[in-house]
């Protein structure tokens, strides 16, 4: 097992790496000479940027307030907002996933943690694991990449997480206080909190509005309609079993698309002016790309982008959101250490 922690060179040399990336000048916005030679989409691409929820771009905006405030923190308090990411095996994915959350910490200006455990690592290594960064008082969120191996109970290391430093919001306390009125959780999980904060930012009224999620995972789909729910929308889940989603989905004004199924949402799922928010992650063939593959969402975007008033594309979309709500929480955790508030349960 390697316990790691950048405070040193890693986070000097991404500091200076950021800092150069943000001195770099921004090309100036001269729509006609611009759209001459450098189209801000494909020529193909027939979606209009006026339609364009950008999530990297409104994640980057999070992210330099976060990194604002990081510098604030610092200073009055004396304290380094601190992420602990937990990697079991060597998924490429996972692998991927996990340096961008910790390059993302260092750019804002927190500490990060790893622990990266062989594939073949026990239950029992990964509790020990969980357990010191609960007591280390350096950490404030804790953050164990999913999946987990087949062998290792995703349910009992989740659980033994301090609900105090899941930063994720996938401890069952934290995901009951979601659904409950009258209750506020820690944490709510990054994802569809990020969906929301799209929603939110882009001024999308929810309240009153009929929402379908396709998909009712416990990390995505089943979150964003409590969500959705507490801000009054009137939400319909749909799923594996549901018949005729595509008809439900048709009568939505907020569709989050979380399903797994690469470009399953058609054109034909979307009502005329809704907003769509394609959570999906898929690689998919593609010998033009350099990789040999693209990503695209659960979403048909043109197909889909031709009927809505606003959606987000993939990559660019919500993923971004993803890694800014994580800061965000983490940002929010070391927060009430150093306001010493009581954790309120
Ligand atoms: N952008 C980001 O930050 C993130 C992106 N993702 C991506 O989001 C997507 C969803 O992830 P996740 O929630 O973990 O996926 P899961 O596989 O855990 O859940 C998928 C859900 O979609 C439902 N579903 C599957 N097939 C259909 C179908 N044909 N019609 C309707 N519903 C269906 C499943 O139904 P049932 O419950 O019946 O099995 C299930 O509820 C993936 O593409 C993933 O890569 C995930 C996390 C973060
Ligand atoms: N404990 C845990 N928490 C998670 O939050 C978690 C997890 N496990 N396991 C996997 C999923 C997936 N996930 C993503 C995060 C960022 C992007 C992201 O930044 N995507 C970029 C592109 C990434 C690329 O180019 O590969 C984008 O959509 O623009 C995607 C997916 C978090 N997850
Ligand atoms: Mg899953």
């Amino acid at each position: 097992m390697a316990l790691s922690c950048n405070r040193q060179a890693g986070a000097t040399r991404q500091a200076a790496r950021s800092s150069r990336r943000a001195a770099a000048p921004r090309p100036a916005l001269r729509p006609v000479a611009v759209a001459a030679t450098a189209p801000a989409r494909p020529a193909a691409s027939p979606v209009p940027a006026s339609k364009l929820i950008d999530g990297k771009s409104i994640a980057d905006t999070i992210r330099s307030e976060i990194a604002a405030e990081v510098a604030a923190m610092k200073q009055q308090h004396g304290l380094t907002p601190g992420l602990a990411v937990v990697l079991v095996g060597a998924r490429k994915d996972s692998e991927t996933y996990v340096r961008s959350k910790k390059k993302a910490c260092a750019e804002v200006g927190f500490d990060s943690y790893g622990a990266d455990l062989p594939a073949d690592a026990t239950e029992e290594e990964l509790l020990k694991v969980v357990e010191a960064y609960n007591a280390d008082p350096r950490i404030h969120g804790i953050l164990v990449q999913l999946p987990l191996p087949k062998h290792i109970s995703e349910k009992r290391i989740l659980d033994a997480i301090s609900i105090e430093k899941d930063v994720d919001g996938f401890h069952p306390l934290n995901i009951g206080a979601l659904a409950m009125r009258g209750r506020d959780p820690l944490f709510v999980p990054c994802t569809p909190k990020g969906c929301i904060e799209l929603l939110e930012r882009m001024k999308v009224p929810i309240s009153g509005r009929r929402a379908c999620v396709i998909g009712r995972s416990n990390i995505v789909g089943m979150p964003a309609a409590l969500l959705l729910q507490r801000r009054d929308a009137t939400v319909t889940m749909v799923h594996s079993k549901t018949p005729d989603a595509q008809r439900i989905c048709a009568e939505a004004d907020i569709v989050i698309a979380a399903c797994g199924v690469a470009e399953m949402v058609t054109g034909d799922w979307i009502k005329p002016g809704a907003v769509v928010i394609d959570v999906g992650i898929n690689a998919k063939d593609d010998p033009t790309a350099k990789k040999g593959y693209r990503l695209v969402g659960d979403v048909e975007f043109e197909g889909a982008a031709a009927k809505a008033s606003l959606i987000t594309p993939v990559p660019g979309g919500v993923g971004p959101m993803t890694i800014a709500m994580l800061l965000q929480n983490t940002f929010e955790s070391a927060k009430r250490v150093a306001e010493g508030a009581k954790a309120s349960h």
